[in-house]
């Protein structure tokens, strides 16, 4: 049974839904770095949200680690590069929080506008300042967002209702979209220069990072308000402490800060500045929403295969995972044999082709390329799996193609892998018998038609008399008994295969001796 550890404060909803998938799970929010690393060995799957931190040494201490399930939006707090690295998929929950969140914006706005937490607090403390508090209206004024994905979109669809004109920065944004959501796609500069509002809705990424720099604060209106509900680090905090005090912003309102927890800042000492501890998130109905989405999604993984919403892998859906299952299993055993065929002669691989069809062609291809690279590479660089394949494959200028065939050959389905060296190219064959059984058809264009096998051995040698009675002797002799036997050549007197599945492993001084045998060509022992 799969074990999941929660460390971070996701609602219990998540934990039942675990249990009820038949999922092992502890729910311990609030360890400690070293409680988390002391503790985290067994588990194969981790719910966290932004608390805990996902870092290569507590990966590194979780050798059994399958899953990272992110309940919310930002990954920024998982090593997502070490996690692809170890063959651990990161998954979070997209559109969970995300109407929550745009109403955090729309709220920070309003309170910005109104100054409402310092009116509430001096009203409370007995003042009543009536005279103090004077506001700005929301309507007609000019909304600049930046970044216009899913919660930027919301929170421009809210701010058209208050009748706010919206201009949006996105790169990613297309003008089509633009036009459905009511806003107006415009550049930076353009933005800056014309917002009464800025609002951020962007990942932190290296573009991103400090989008409002001083000098893009210097460029915005006299009396501009700026609202950040999306990540510490997009404003440059000290620029904006500056343009407050000097009354060049009006007003901001942050619930996301650099360094987090945000327990000390010259910001807080300012009466223009709204402050929440990163609460975008934080309804009841968005916490509910996370926890049961990435619960399922972190099942659906561990019991099925099904794999959505991952930062490092392709989707497969539920209904998929079981049809795609078998074919997988062919990608991986087929990329295996071309992989340990070429791990065998030493060559460097130059690129890895991928080709489909019939029925295969149909499915769902990049998780079978991703298997068939996994089986591939495993034999030359070990612990290679589905997840960091491509990677590993593209860090080793390894080009991978894809092609798929229209034509109808003599199997419903065929999976071709090829392994492109310096020296040759090398490419096996296979089929699902059944629509459930892998079963190979073709090495380096030879007809072989054989069942995979725990311990098999292949040899190629000379289409000559005389080979299989020396074969089968030196087989004989060292007690080996060979459990299926098959045979394919390109033609008469011309390369011959042969391969042969065996009861346990082929110890090494017998494979020489096969070496030797007059007619081989070549001899490797194979594990599956
Ligand atoms: N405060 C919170 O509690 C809270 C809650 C949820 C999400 N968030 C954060 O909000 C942010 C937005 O989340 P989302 O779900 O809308 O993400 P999203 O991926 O749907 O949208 C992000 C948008 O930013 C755009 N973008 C990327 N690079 C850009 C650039 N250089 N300039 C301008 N735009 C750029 C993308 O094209 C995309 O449209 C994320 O950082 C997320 O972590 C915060
Ligand atoms: O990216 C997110 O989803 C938000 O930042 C929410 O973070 P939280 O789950 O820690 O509240």
């Amino acid at each position: 049974m799969p074990k999941v550890l929660i460390s971070d404060k996701l609602s219990p909803a998540s934990v039942e839904i675990f249990k009820r998938r038949g999922i092992e799970v502890d729910f311990k929010p609030g360890l400690s770095p070293a409680e988390l690393r002391a503790i985290i060995a067994p588990y194969d799957g981790l719910a966290v949200r932004s608390a805990t931190k996902v870092t290569r040494e507590l990966m590194e201490a979780a050798p059994n680690l399958k899953v990272v399930g992110r309940a919310g939006i930002g990954v920024d707090n998982v090593d997502v590069t070490t996690a692809t690295a170890r063959g651990v998929v990161v998954m979070n929950t997209p559109y969970g929080n995300a109407i929550t969140t745009a109403e955090h914006a729309i709220a920070m706005m309003f309170a910005l506008a109104r100054q409402l937490p310092e009116a509430s607090a001096s009203t409370k403390a007995g003042r009543w300042e009536k005279n103090r508090f004077m506001g700005v209206e929301l309507f007609g004024k000019t909304l600049g967002l930046i970044g216009c994905g899913n919660i930027g979109s919301i929170v421009a669809d809210r701010a058209v209702g208050l009748h706010m004109k919206v201009v949006a920065f996105d790169p990613f944004l297309s003008e089509k979209r633009a036009v459905e959501l009511g806003v107006e796609k415009v550049e930076l500069n353009e933005l800056l220069e014309r917002a009464d509002f800025v609002t951020l809705h962007t990942p932190l990424t290296e573009q991103t990072r400090n989008i409002l720099s001083r000098g893009n604060i210097a460029r915005l209106k006299q009396g501009v308000r700026i609202i950040n509900c999306a990540r510490g680090g997009l404003v440059d905090e000290a620029a904006l402490y500056d343009a407050l005090k000097s009354g060049h912003v009006a007003g901001a309102a942050l619930d996301v800060f650099e360094t987090e927890p945000a327990t000390d800042s010259p910001l807080f000492g300012l009466e223009n500045v709204v402050c929440t501890p990163h609460l975008g998130a934080a309804t009841a109905e968005a916490q509910e929403n996370v926890a049961l989405q990435v619960a399922d999604q972190m099942a659906d993984f561990l019991l099925t295969g099904a794999v959505s919403n991952a930062i490092n892998m392709p989707s497969v859906t539920a209904e998929e995972a079981p049809r795609l299952k078998p074919y997988m299993e062919l990608a991986r055993l087929l990329g295996g044999l071309a992989g340990q065929l070429t791990a065998a002669q030493g060559d460097a691989i130059t690129a890895i082709r991928v080709e489909y069809e019939g029925h295969v062609a149909e499915l769902n291809r990049k998780p079978l390329s991703a298997a068939a690279l996994a089986g591939v590479l495993t034999p030359l660089m070990g612990a290679v799996n589905m997840v960091n394949a491509p990677v590993v494959a593209r860090e080793r200028g390894i080009e991978v193609a894809e092609t798929v065939h229209e034509r109808r050959g003599d199997y419903a389905t065929l999976l071709r892998v090829t392994v492109v060296t310096d020296r040759q190219d090398r490419s096996v064959a296979g089929t699902l018998v059944g629509d459930a059984k892998p079963r190979l058809v073709e090495i380096k264009g030879i007809p072989v038609e054989a069942d995979f096998a725990p311990h098999m051995l292949y040899v190629t040698n000379q289409d000559k008399p005389g080979f299989i009675g020396r074969f089968g002797m030196a087989l004989a002799n060292a007690g080996i008994n060979i459990a299926t036997f098959h045979l394919g050549r390109s033609a008469q007197g011309g390369d011959a295969i042969c391969l042969v599945s065996l009861d346990g492993p082929l110890p090494e001084p017998v494979l020489a001796e096969v070496r030797a045998l007059p007619l081989v060509v070549q001899a490797t022992a194979l594990s599956f």
